[in-house]
């Protein structure tokens, strides 16, 4: 089994287990349920940098990443930086993240914020919803076509943006579809860990123009984002490289001062 195979097994059996506690009536019920949502998308087709930065404490590729900070001077310091919006992860046992994370977020910024997690049951997206998530990501190596189909019509029922990952030509093909509004390129590859921007340049003149385009992991420098804007990247998804430093807020600040 590789790594992805293992952290959805594990997730499957979490799904249940928080399904038999909390039902979705609850969920429905919390007070951010019918907040209404702030589109990632449009924040990115209208910012000329198209920062999206992570909220990432550690992950099966980087045992510690950064164990320090908080949640929520991570948050402010992004806001700061005027990032176009944030990614929190809330899977627990492989990145030592949590919905009371992205909770924390929500309750201390107002950037689209995307639940970074491993969706595989319409559940996770009432929890999104009701945890202060403007946008879910789908994982086209976890998914099939027809559940592809039916968690992002969930999604946009419930007026959340969807980003459908993918890492090679075979699942944008199987992907593709009018209810996703950007199309993200994972750079790093989740069953073997090795990145390279190469995958989305490569795949760039196959993702239809309707779709913002989003590149995402392994990015470091300025270079790396001028050369993906040439190739109609609009969004640009970093974690690692704000997160591994004291203050990655202020990390943030310096490296959009100078893409600007
Ligand atoms: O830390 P990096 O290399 O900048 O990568 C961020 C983000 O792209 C990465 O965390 C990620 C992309 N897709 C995922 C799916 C699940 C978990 C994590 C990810």
């Amino acid at each position: 089994m590789n790594i992805l195979d293992k952290i959805v097994a594990d997730k499957r059996i979490e799904v249940e287990l928080k399904k038999s506690i909390i039902p979705t009536t609850q969920l429905e019920n919390s007070v951010l349920f019918d907040r209404k949502t702030n589109s990632l998308a449009n924040a990115l087709r209208n910012s000329t940098t198209g920062i999206i930065a992570e909220h990432k404490r550690r992950s099966p590729s980087k045992a510690v990443i950064n164990q320090k900070v908080s949640v929520q001077d991570v948050a402010i310091g992004y806001q700061k930086a005027e990032v176009c919006g944030m990614s929190i992860l809330t899977d627990g046992k492989y990145f030592g993240g949590s919905l009371d994370d992205l909770l924390l977020t929500r309750a201390s910024v107002e950037l689209p914020l995307l639940r970074k997690e491993f969706i595989i049951d319409e559940y996770q997206l009432l929890e999104a919803k009701a945890y202060g998530a403007d946008v879910i990501l789908l994982i086209a190596a976890v998914l099939t076509r027809d559940q592809i189909k039916s968690l992002s019509e969930f999604a946009k029922s419930l007026s959340l943006d969807v980003l459908l990952e993918v890492h090679n030509q075979e699942e944008l093909e199987k992907s593709i579809m009018p209810t996703l509004d950007m199309l993200g390129v994972n750079n790093r590859n989740l069953k073997t860990f090795e990145v390279s921007t190469d995958i989305s340049k490569s795949l760039s003149d196959q993702i239809p123009d309707d779709f913002v385009k989003v590149s995402e992991s392994g990015i470091s420098s300025i270079e790396a984002i001028k050369d993906l804007k040439q190739y109609g990247y609009k969004g640009f998804l970093i974690g690692e490289n704000f997160m591994k430093t004291e203050n990655p807020g202020t990390s943030a600040i310096e490296f959009i001062q100078n893409l600007k």
